[in-house]
């Protein structure tokens, strides 16, 4: 069976443990010391998704105010995305909508039923700001898929990457099969104009 590319990007505010999340999901491993992504890099990762084979390239992109403009070079063909912040710290849940804002503005209309979860990252820590219910509320009313994770004590994080996978799956399925209907019907307009012209 032909394996599917999927290309998915994990975003969120500085520090709230994107590239921790990643590296624990491809790699199994956390560090501690904080190393700031700079610019942006990819890891992938082949699995199987509801037995369909998969290579889920994953897009890790730093978030510091300098790289903001280069990150949307990089929403081009998503089929996913994983906005992320820290259970810790208000502020980064609060920084969501505007992640989430400014991934749909930049998407084309096509791509407005993206599929997005959420990572409550960090839940190995007892000192938490942010409720569960206050972020279940947040994501009921948009309709996304909430996850409370740990990178570091490994919670959570490959039920999440193995829920985002199965969503962009399936949005890249009814992606491709709109597309093969867009094109069959392009082809019968240009059959119907030639039948015309002649
Ligand atoms: N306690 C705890 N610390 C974590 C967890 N995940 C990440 N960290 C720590 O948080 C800090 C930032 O983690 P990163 O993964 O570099 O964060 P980032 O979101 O990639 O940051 P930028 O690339 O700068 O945007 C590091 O010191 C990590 O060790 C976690 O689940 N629990
Ligand atoms: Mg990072």
């Amino acid at each position: 069976m032909r394996q599917i590319d999927l290309k998915i990007i994990i975003l969120g505010a500085l520090g709230v443990g994107k590239t921790s999340i990643l590296h624990r999901y491809i790699h199994n491993i956390f560090y501690e010391d904080y190393r700031c992504t700079l610019g942006a890099n990819i890891q992938q990762k082949g699995i199987s998704v509801n037995g369909q084979a998969v290579r889920l390239q994953v897009w890790d992109t730093g978030a510091q105010e300098r790289f903001r403009s280069m990150v949307s070079l990089f929403y081009r063909g998503l089929d996913g995305c994983i906005l992320t912040f820290d259970l810790t710290d208000q502020d980064t849940f609060r920084e969501l909508d505007s992640w989430r804002q400014s991934i749909l503005e930049q998407s084309q209309a096509a791509d407005a039923d993206l599929p997005f979860i959420v990572l409550g990252n960090k839940a190995d820590v007892k000192d938490r700001q942010v409720s569960r219910a206050e972020a279940e509320a947040w994501c009921n009313e948009r309709n996304l898929t909430y996850f409370e994770v740990s990178a570091k004590e490994s919670i959570n994080v490959e039920k999440a990457f193995t829920a985002v996978a199965s969503y962009a799956l399936c949005w890249h399925k009814e992606k491709f099969v709109s597309n093969l209907t867009d094109s069959i019907k392009l082809k019968e307009d240009n059959k119907g104009q030639k039948t015309c012209c002649a």
